[in-house]
């Protein structure tokens, strides 16, 4: 596997080198010692997927301190538009965003610092979307901002949001979650 920065510290591009025979395919995701030489963190408190339909978004998510998080996402099956935003008030980069194509053809991955707001666009049907964190979910310390409030245009007409990601309050200068 190979590691890209971005222009936001802390937004690591993760390209998975595949490995194919007759029987189909074989990918690594997380490996110690390519983490480590990285300064990544390879061990995570909890690991999911999400199954989504296209055109659905969620996001943007973050946990805030004392349980924010690291977060490694990677598309198993399908397509996304995944789109970070950082939230970090005295990051140089406060308040950009940066969207990245994740697929089961690129097989690139994200690695996602504390204080990045997370989001996708789901572009396929059935796209399952993996993610590591770093923390458990602590619903106290969850945290988002509404989808199209940050400047950044989804390449989509109508999109499938949930109530809870329809009602974030739009990101604002006046937000300090990581002040
Ligand atoms: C995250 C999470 C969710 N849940 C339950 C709560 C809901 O009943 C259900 C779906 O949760 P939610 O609607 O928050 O899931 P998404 O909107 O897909 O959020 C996810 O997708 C965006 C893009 C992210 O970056 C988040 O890390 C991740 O939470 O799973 C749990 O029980 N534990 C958990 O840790």
């Amino acid at each position: 596997m190979k590691f890209e920065p971005t222009d936001i510290a802390g937004l690591t591009v993760i390209h998975y080198q595949p490995f194919a025979d007759a029987r189909g395919g074989f990918v690594k995701t997380i490996h110690r010692e390519s983490f480590e030489q990285e300064g990544l963190e390879w061990q995570f408190a909890e690991s999911y997927f999400s199954i989504s339909a296209r055109d659905v978004i969620r996001g943007m998510h973050f946990q805030v301190p004392p349980h924010d998080h690291d977060k490694l996402v990677h598309v198993v099956k399908g397509s996304i538009i995944d789109v970070v935003l950082d939230i970090r008030n005295d990051a140089p980069t406060y308040g950009s965003w940066v969207a990245t194509l994740l697929n089961d053809e690129n097989r690139k991955a994200l690695y996602i610092g504390k204080g990045l707001a997370h989001g996708f666009l789901s572009l396929e049907p059935d796209t399952i979307v993996e993610y590591h964190t770093t923390t458990q979910q602590h619903k106290a310390c969850e945290g988002g901002v509404l989808w199209n409030s940050f400047g950044y245009e989804w390449p989509v007409a109508a999109p499938v949001l949930s109530e809870r990601d329809k009602g974030f309050a739009a990101f604002s200068h006046a937000q300090t979650w990581f002040a």
